[in-house]
Parts: C-alpha cells; structure tokens; sequence
C-alpha cells in the first residue's frame, strides 16, 4: 500500500514528531547491546571489543525504492538490510543501529508503521535493536540508516589488502536485483523471484564474518554492481582483479527473464548491485570457506578485466548519471 491509496488516513503532520516517534519506537528496543535507547539524547550501546565499526547508507524515494513496486514493509527491510551488508563486508557482526526518517508532511502514518515494522523484522533477523534516530520534515520519503558493529577480536576486512595470486570469491546473489529492477520498469510485478530480489536484498550476513576468520585479505559488498565494487579494491590494492566467467554461473532463471525482455543476464551479474552479495580476496590454495565460490583471480596491474579484457564503460550503478 502506498501513501497515494490512504486518502483519509492520519498524516504524519496530524500526529506529529514526538507522536510519531513513540509509535515507531514504543516497547520495541530489547537486544542485550542496547543499553540505553531510544528516549534519551543518545542511545548508549555495548561495543564488546572496543572497537566500533560503523556505516551509513541513505535511501530516498524514487532512488532507491518508488511505493508503487515495492511496499514500505519492504523498504524498511531493503533500508537496514543494506547497512547490515556493510557490517557484514568488514567482517564484523551488528550491534545496533540508528534510523533517521524524512517524512513528507502528508504521508499517512500507516505507512511509517509499516515501515518501522520492516526494519524491525530485518533487525530482529540479527538480533540488533533500533537503539535511536531521528524525524523530520522531508519533500520525498527519505530513510537514513547508521549500522554499528563488532569485529569480536579479529582485524577488518578492508579495501587495500588484496595481492596478486589471491583467488576472488563471491558469497550470495547477483545480478538477481537488476533483473526485478529491469521486470518492474517494464511494467511488469513477475516472477516474483527476481521482483522480491530488487523489493528485499537478502545479503549472506554470516558469510562476512566467517570470511574474516578463514582470512579474507580484502572484502566489499556488491552495492553498485560486481565490476564497480571490485573496481574499488583493485584500486585500494593497487592491484588488477580478473573475473572469469566460466566461473560464473548465470542463473537459469535470470537467463529466461533477460530473453523475455531481449537482455543479457551476464551483463546483470556483473553489473547489477543491490543483491548485497560479498566478494572478498583470499590466499591461493586455502580451501574457501562454505558458502564461498571463486570467480577470478587477483592479478599485477590495474582495473578490473572480464576473461582478460575490458569490459568498457557501464559497471555498475552510478548516482548523478
Ligand atoms: N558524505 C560523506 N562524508 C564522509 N564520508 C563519506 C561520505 N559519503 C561517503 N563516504 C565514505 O566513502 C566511502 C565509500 O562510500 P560508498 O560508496 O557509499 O560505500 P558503500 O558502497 O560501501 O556503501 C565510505 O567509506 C563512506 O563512509
Ligand atoms: C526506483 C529505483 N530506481 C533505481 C534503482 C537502482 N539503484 C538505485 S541505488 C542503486 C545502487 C546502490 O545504491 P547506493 O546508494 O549507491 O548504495 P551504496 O553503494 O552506497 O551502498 C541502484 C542499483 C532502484 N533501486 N530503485
Ligand atoms: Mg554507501
Ligand atoms: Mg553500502
Ligand atoms: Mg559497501
């Protein structure tokens, strides 16, 4: 249900902020890392090693999700599952997270319980809370999300620390998204496999962390798109990244889709984002860890190849173009 479908229905203005605030948050926070929150000036949280990893990502309507392919519930879901990615591709588990909600002022407040209920449940799937966040007045429905997390004693995953040899892995879906995303701008709402797919990412959380335990040298989640994001530790490594796709495997379903609307499944596992999958760097000759699969290899040099050559311009979402 969008806002569109509820005229009658109590506005966010009618309620107002501090009504508002205590319907989302009331009775809900109850992770034993929440130590203090919502309610005060700050939420006060546990950081068990004590070091806090932490992440923010920013979805606006119409970017990121339109009310009229996806619903709040969904993308309340969407909007803490993409947070928790980051978490998870720094090898760290959550801890607790923050919410800051832009409302425009006639937006029923049926739609912001549905939203509060979707991240909810997305939380609640790791065990974290919404310790603390913030309401305002928006034009478009705009939902900032600030993960934290810990990395029980091991080091970060991060960027910079890939070398050549080192076999590139992948944990989780692509291209998945950008096929539901390619269905719903045709104005299709099936297969419900892909659409779901683009409406709720479902990110290998516990693939990160475990990957840092069997020594993952470098880590990102794929956000923009598999080639973009592994643009990014090409770069932070200084090193070339190989993907192969003998070793991809191009899902049958996403194979049919892409022929119903005459395009190339390939081309979305290796530039779709949004499936949140995670790619990570690990030693040759180390057996992965389950869950893991190989895709390429990390060459001297620079960029990132596709069987050994460029794959050209377009690798994955860019905002602004
Ligand atoms: N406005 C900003 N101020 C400071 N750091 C930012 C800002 N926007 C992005 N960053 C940082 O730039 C890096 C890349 O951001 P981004 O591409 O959004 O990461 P991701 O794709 O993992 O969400 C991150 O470390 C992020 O924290
Ligand atoms: C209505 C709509 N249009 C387009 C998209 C596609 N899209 C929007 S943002 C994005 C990439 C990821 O978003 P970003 O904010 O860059 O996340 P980050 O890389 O910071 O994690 C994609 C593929 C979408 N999800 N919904
Ligand atoms: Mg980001
Ligand atoms: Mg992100
Ligand atoms: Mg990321």
């Amino acid at each position: 249900m969008g806002p569109d479908s509820s005229q009658d229905a109590q506005t966010v203005s009618e309620l107002g902020e501090f009504g508002l605030i205590h319907r989302v948050t009331s009775g809900r926070a109850q992770s034993s890392g929440t130590l203090l929150g919502p309610g005060d000036d700050a939420a006060v949280l546990a950081a068990p090693d004590g070091r806090v990893v932490t992440t923010t990502d920013l979805l606006v309507q119409n970017v990121h999700f339109r009310l009229d392919w996806s619903t709040p519930h969904q993308a309340g879901r969407k909007a803490i599952a993409v947070n928790l990615s980051d978490i998870a591709a720094m090898g760290a588990v959550p801890t607790g997270l923050l919410v800051g909600l832009g409302c425009p002022p006639d937006l029923p407040t049926s739609v912001v319980d549905e939203l509060a209920a979707g991240m909810w449940e997305e939380a609640r799937g790791v065990g974290v809370d919404i310790a603390g966040g913030d309401m305002v007045t928006a034009t478009a429905l705009t939902i900032s999300v600030t993960a934290l997390g810990d990395l029980q004693g091991r080091l970060p995953v991060i960027r910079s620390g890939a070398s050549p040899g080192e076999v590139v892995a992948v944990a989780g879906r692509l291209g998945w998204a950008a096929a539901g995303w390619a269905v719903l701008g045709r104005g299709f709402r099936s297969p419900v496999a892909v659409v779901g797919a683009h409406r709720v990412p479902e990110p290998p959380y516990a693939a990160g962390p475990q990957a840092a335990a069997a020594g993952a040298t470098s880590m990102v989640d794929v956000s923009d798109g598999l080639l973009a994001d592994l643009d990014h530790i090409a770069e932070a490594s200084g090193v070339g990244i190989d993907v192969r796709t003998d070793l991809l495997e191009i899902p049958q379903r996403l194979a049919e889709v892409a022929s119903a609307l005459g395009k190339d499944a390939r081309h979305w596992v290796l530039t779709g984002g949004e499936d949140q999958a995670l790619v990570a760097t690990f030693s040759a000759g180390q057996p992965l860890p389950e869950g893991w699969t190989a895709i390429g290899s990390v060459i001297e040099g620079q960029g990132v190849t596709v069987d050994g050559a460029d794959y050209g311009q377009e690798q994955g979402w860019q905002h602004w173009r």
